[in-house]
């Protein structure tokens, strides 16, 4: 029915295209793009200044694209739904040339179907009780470490907590070398995806390039170390990859192209979005008294009841209403995600506007989280609001439909096991300089 209505309204219709500009013949606004991208208010003040400008729906020109940005929850569930098949994620070659081909976020859509249907697996409860448990411990052991130091940069370490994290979780990675080395070369892989897409050897994608050639290097001495000792039975790992090797008849195996497309993908995923978003929480605590004191209330009694146990454990989380909500508030403030891009396969409407195949459409989750009409006094940091529902197609701080992310669940445990650790160790004290 959806479509039928779709293509009548195509036929007959006299809808113009989306207000905007086009800015420059050739290059379009992308100056403009790249000066906010370097600017201290970050990439998103271009989207932010031309929604208000504009309105709900607007249309740029970027590297030679027509970019077309919605901020409705109703276009956040056609688009990101896609229950029409008119919108699939863009495969951007250089991106692909960094992640692998292989990998989830850049396979085309049946790909990606199979992959993901084998990827979700590794995400079970299992997974999530083995994270909370050895987060915790690289977290008790980071904050005991700050106590000597004179001023934290919490970001850095942050990155450094949640890259161990993800190593230890998706391949048991922990020698503090291979670590080191791992780190670098992900982070310029990392860069690179942000840089212009030119491969010579003094540029910033050359040297992405090369470092995913290391990482490569790095997963098969892995794998190949890992298939020997499943042969010899002298195995006793519980990471992603194991699971990932294991023979099952009923499951269609990846190809070790496919699992170390796959890994590196997971880990570029995990890290730098759950450091900032730990970072923004800790920024909301320190601004927010009352949040803070309900907090320590909270999380004293967890410390009291698991005062015999030296970790936190899964069930432990879910003694934490008040924690969660806190989360899920500095997930919708921060809004880490602030925009998800697809291409568009046919020629649509959307919020009244004429849509054409080939252009780039963007879900502005961030305009999402922080509309009036949506989340009432939305720049106001208040955790109860989500006592109550949150209105449908709202809470967009992970996604939604076939492309959710696959480690929410990790994530709001990481986030829940830091928050508790942090408030429990550390007095909270705001410096006026
Ligand atoms: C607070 C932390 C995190 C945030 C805010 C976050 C956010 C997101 C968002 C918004 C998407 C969907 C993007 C889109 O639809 O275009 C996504 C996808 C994804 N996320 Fe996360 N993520 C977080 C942590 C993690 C962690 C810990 C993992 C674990 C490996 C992970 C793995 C993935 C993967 C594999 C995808 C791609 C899913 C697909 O394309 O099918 N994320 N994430």
């Amino acid at each position: 029915k959806f479509l039928k209505i779709m293509f009548q309204d195509r036929k007959k219709s006299t809808a113009g295209v989306p207000p905007g500009s086009d800015g420059f013949p050739v290059i379009g606004e992308t100056l403009q793009f790249m000066l906010s991208v370097n600017s201290g208010k970050g990439f998103y003040e271009f989207v932010r200044s031309r929604r208000i400008r504009y309105g709900s729906c607007f249309r740029t020109s970027l590297f030679g694209e027509t970019h077309v940005f919605l901020s409705t929850t109703e276009s956040a569930r056609l688009v990101l739904n896609n229950d029409s098949g008119m919108f699939t994620k863009r495969y951007i070659k250089s991106i692909g040339e960094l992640v692998g081909d292989r990998s989830l976020l850049c396979a085309p859509q049946h790909h990606h179907k199979i992959l993901r249907s084998r990827l979700i697996n590794l995400f079970s409860k299992r997974s999530t009780a083995l994270m909370v448990r050895h987060f915790d411990e690289l977290v008790v052991d980071a904050l005991g470490g700050w106590e000597h130091r004179g001023t934290v940069v919490l970001l850095t370490d942050l990155l450094q907590i949640t890259f161990k994290a993800m190593c230890k979780m998706l391949v048991s990675l922990e020698k503090e070398e291979e670590l080191g080395s791992m780190q670098r070369d992900v982070g310029f892989v990392c860069e690179a995806m942000l840089a212009f897409p030119l491969n010579l050897p003094w540029t910033r994608f050359h040297k992405g390039i090369m470092a995913r050639g290391r990482v490569m290097e790095m997963l098969e001495k892995i794998i190949r170390e890992r298939r020997n000792e499943i042969n010899s039975h002298n195995n006793h790992h519980e990471d992603f990859l194991q699971q990932l090797l294991a023979v099952d008849n009923d499951t269609p195996q990846l190809t070790d192209a496919e699992i170390k497309d796959n890994i590196l993908t997971m880990i570029i995923a995990g890290q730098d979005t759950t450091a900032s978003a730990l970072t923004w929480m800790v920024k909301y605590l320190g601004e927010n008294q009352k949040v803070l004191d309900i907090l320590i209330e909270e999380q004293s009694q967890i410390t009291k009841k698991a005062s015999n146990k030296p970790f936190l454990e899964l069930e432990d989380l879910s003694e934490m209403p008040y924690a969660s909500k806190m989360v899920k508030e500095s997930l919708r403030m921060a809004s880490v995600v602030p925009w998800f891009p697809r291409l568009v396969l046919q020629d649509c409407e959307m919020e009244g506007y004429k849509i054409k195949k080939g252009w780039n459409i963007n879900i502005d989750a961030r305009s999402i989280h922080l509309d009036p009409t949506v989340y009432s006094e939305p720049h106001k940091f208040n955790p109860l609001r989500f006592e109550e529902e949150a209105k449908a197609n709202s809470f967009l701080a992970f996604g939604m439909g076939g492309r959710t992310c696959l480690g929410l669940a990790l994530a709001k445990a990481m986030m829940l096991v830091f928050l508790h650790r942090f408030i429990t160790t550390y007095r909270f004290v705001r410096l006026f300089l």
